[in-house]
């Protein structure tokens, strides 16, 4: 006798949410893997990631945005763009707060999201900081606002994101796989490379170089089966970052490149020999060509 044919879902979910709130560690935490680059910093997330949870009987298409925040640069209108963008065709929206934060403003998305016909869930994140008294007053204001599912979860602990993927996964029409089981990402190699440097640079000059750093790479070269050269420039926009990038006899590179190295070669697979150099480029973050030979698609 021929078995029934199991039924597929799949669709496109966009991740919405203000910087800092959780969405990059969210969505790496949903697809088991490291994707979206995560840190402290608000607005490190540039451009939009895909992730892609595949599991016997759905797909998630995940669209990781940047956070919704005011452009003051030309950055920060692409920025606002890919939002919009991330909007449209869309099969669910997945907001993201954080339970810790949550504003009266964030709620207004809520009555935003009404008039566009798409099943929007609400995951309150970083509960494993919150009371269960908070986690349950943040809930009901969200319910409140209009927000019909709500989840809270902790992208750290893992808790509550087995929920979220029901959840989630319940919205999806009945579909096909739009990509191959193995695939978790559309990214380049060279753009997921270029971010885990960043991530590095960032976390460790958090507070001597704001947001005006950004990696290119230059060169991927697969030199063996088991070795690949990368070479990377950092920009900054000052020279006195520049010298805080290099740091004491070529210190501060060398810890952002070791741990950079280690996070690549278990990317790639390979051993990883990884030479970095700082450039200064003024005022690239509102300079249109440097933009697009960064690989922002302005
Ligand atoms: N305690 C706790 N911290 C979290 C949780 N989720 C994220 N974080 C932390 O919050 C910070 C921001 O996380 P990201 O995932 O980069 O946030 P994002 O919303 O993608 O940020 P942008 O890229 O700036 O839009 C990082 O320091 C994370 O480690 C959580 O569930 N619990």
């Amino acid at each position: 006798m021929k078995q029934q044919e199991q039924k597929h879902y799949s669709g496109f979910v966009t991740i919405i949410g203000r910087p800092n709130v959780g969405k990059s560690s969210l969505m790496n935490r949903m697809i088991g893997e490291k994707i979206a680059i995560v840190s402290s910093r608000p607005q490190t997330t540039r451009s939009r990631i895909m992730g892609v949870l595949s599991q016997a009987d759905y797909q998630i298409v995940f669209l990781d945005t940047p956070g919704i925040h005011d452009p003051r640069t030309r950055l920060g209108e692409y920025m606002m763009h890919s939002v919009r963008d991330a909007m449209d065709g869309m099969d669910a929206v997945l907001v993201i707060f954080d339970v810790t934060h949550l504003t009266d403003n964030d709620l207004t998305i809520a009555t935003d999201m009404k008039g566009k016909k798409v099943p929007v869930i609400l995951a309150l994140n970083k509960i494993d900081l919150a009371s269960p008294e908070e986690i349950l007053a943040a809930t009901a204001k969200a319910a409140d606002a209009g927000f019909d599912e709500i989840i809270p979860v902790s992208a750290k602990t893992g808790s509550g994101v087995d929920e979220l993927i029901q959840c989630i996964r319940k919205q999806l029409p009945e579909g096909p796989r739009y990509f191959p089981d193995d695939m978790i990402t559309d990214q380049p190699e060279r753009i997921l490379c270029a971010e885990i440097i960043r991530e590095k640079a960032l976390r460790h000059l958090r507070d001597e170089v704001p947001h005006g750093i950004d990696v290119e790479i230059m060169k991927i070269e697969q030199l063996s089966d088991r070795l690949t050269e990368i070479n990377a420039t950092v920009y900054c926009e000052r020279s006195a970052h520049k010298g805080i990038i290099i740091g004491k006899n070529g210190a501060m590179l060398q810890t952002i490149g070791t741990e950079a190295r280690g996070d690549i070669e278990k990317l790639l697979d390979t051993h990883v020999n990884l030479k970095l150099w700082v450039k200064v480029r003024p005022d690239w973050r509102n300079n249109v060509s440097d933009l697009k030979n960064l690989g922002y698609d302005i």
